[in-house]
Formats: structure tokens, sequence, C-alpha cells
């Protein structure tokens, strides 16, 4: 670790932004490993959000009450990016939140005001114990606007599709592009009337992974981090 790193990097705030299959999680696991940061998936949060919701027969389109119990959820994220964690109370929700059933109602509770209000404020919380490289959609403009090095990830629409058909259906074929295609550009559609994640904001570096290998990414944010705030690995 250089010598300028030696105190900064542990209080380093990294933010990435970007819209479903950009290589968010992927990317910001990586980078957190690589400079012993904590890592926070933050899509992770709203995800269990919906779950919680629907676990109790809320209905999402009942904003105020959603709003209400979201205030209550006893959510706890484990940072470790090695092996990140999600439980409620004490249900480990991990597998759970990634069923289509959540990703298809997950975009209703991202949209309500009442709940982005909860969230961003124990995502700022987290981020303000000690270094952390924060992933979603709003961390950028809202949730951490003022870390030293704020990334979008972009990736085109052809290669995100695949990317998450791959993932989904273990291959990427006409026909799982198109199953995938709900999952990612209906969802970015509706998430984009509330967080901006479709193009860079004042300060904000992009980058476009469309022709990088996932090393090759973690990679570009690495040097961004240096550039910025001059810490190397
Ligand atoms: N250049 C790349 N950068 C990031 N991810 C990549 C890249 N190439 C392929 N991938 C793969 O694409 C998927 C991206 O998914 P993920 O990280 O969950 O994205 P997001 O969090 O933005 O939705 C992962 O399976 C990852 O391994
Ligand atoms: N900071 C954030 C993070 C996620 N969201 C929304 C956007 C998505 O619809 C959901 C789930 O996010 P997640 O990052 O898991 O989405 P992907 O499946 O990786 O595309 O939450 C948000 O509105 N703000």
């Amino acid at each position: 670790m250089s010598s300028q790193s030696a105190h900064s990097a542990a209080d380093l705030v990294v933010a990435i932004d970007g819209p479903s299959g950009s290589g968010k999680s992927s990317v910001a696991r990586r980078v957190a490993q690589v400079l012993q940061l904590r890592y926070l998936d933050t899509g992770a949060m709203y995800r269990a959000v919906t779950w919680w919701l629907l676990e109790q027969g809320v209905e999402l389109t009942d904003t105020e009450r959603a709003a209400e119990l979201t205030a209550r959820i006893p959510l706890r994220m484990g940072t470790d990016p090695q092996r990140p964690t999600v439980h409620v109370g004490d249900v480990d929700v991990a597998g759970p939140i990634r069923e289509s059933r959540i990703s298809a109602a997950v975009s209703a509770v991202a949209t309500n005001l009442g709940i982005r209000r909860e969230l961003v404020a124990r995502q700022q919380a987290i981020a303000a114990e000690r270094g952390v490289v924060v992933e979603g959609r709003d961390i950028t403009t809202v949730v951490a606007p003022d870390a030293p090095v704020r990334v979008l990830l972009t990736a085109s629409e052809e290669t995100r599709l695949s990317r998450r058909a791959n993932e989904l259906h273990g291959e990427s074929t006409e026909s799982t592009v198109e199953a995938t295609r709900d999952e990612v550009l209906r969802r970015d559609a509706d998430d984009s009337t509330v967080a901006r994640f479709l193009d860079a904001a004042e300060g904000v570096d992009v980058v476009d992974s469309s022709h990088m290998t996932l090393d090759e990414t973690v990679r570009a944010v690495l040097d961004l981090v240096e550039k910025r705030t001059g810490i190397t690995p």
C-alpha cells in the first residue's frame, strides 16, 4: 500500500452506480477486496424490503403503509466483500431476494419515496462507519455525492441483456435474452424515474464495460481511485 493511502484508504468511500447488468456488484466486490474496504449492495436492501413487505402481505401499492413498515424492518447487511450477507431478523434472505418474483416487484418498492428516504439514511449511516465501496442507482448523486471516487458503470443494452441471460439461464440465446428483457429493461425504465443512473452527474467518471473483461473493468475502477485520491492497492 502506498504511504499516502496508509491512513486515508481505510476511510475511503467509492460510489458506483449503473443500470442492471452493467457489472456493479461483481466489480464493486472485487474493488473492495483489493482495497480492503467493506462492500455495500444497496440493491439487496431494496430487494430485502420487498421480500419483507410481501412476507407480511402488504400491498406494495399502499405506499404509506409500505413506508411505515419499512421504517421498522430489522435489516442487517454484512459488508465483508468475500461473503456479503443479508438478514431480516434472524432469517438469511440472500437467496430468496434473488427470486424472480422479487425482481418483478422490487421497482414498486424502489419508486416509493418514503422507502427511499429510510434506506438512504441507513446506507449513509453504514458508509459513515469506515471505508466502503457502495453500489446502486443513486449512490453518486444522493447517498454519497461527496465521495472522492464516483463512478457510473455502463454497458450496452445488448451486453447487459446477454450477461443477465447467462446468469439466469446458464446460456445466452435469443429466447433467454428475450425472457430477460422485462427483468432488465422494464425495471431500469421504472427505476430511472426516481434515480439518475443512465447518464453521469457532474464530476462522475464513466466506465463503459461493454468490451471489457471483468478484470479490465476492475482495473479501470482502481485506476480512477488512484487518479482521484492517489490511493493504490
Ligand atoms: N466487464 C465486465 N464487468 C463486469 N461484469 C462482467 C463483465 N463481463 C462479464 N460480466 C459478468 O456480468 C454479470 C454482471 O452482473 P452484476 O455484477 O450482478 O451486475 P449489476 O450488479 O450491475 O446488475 C456478472 O455475471 C459478471 O461476471
Ligand atoms: N441505490 C439503489 C439500488 C437499487 N435500486 C433498485 C433498482 C433495482 O430495481 C432494485 C434491485 O437492485 P439490484 O442492484 O439488485 O438490481 P439488479 O438485479 O442487479 O439489476 O433496487 C434503487 O432504486 N436504488
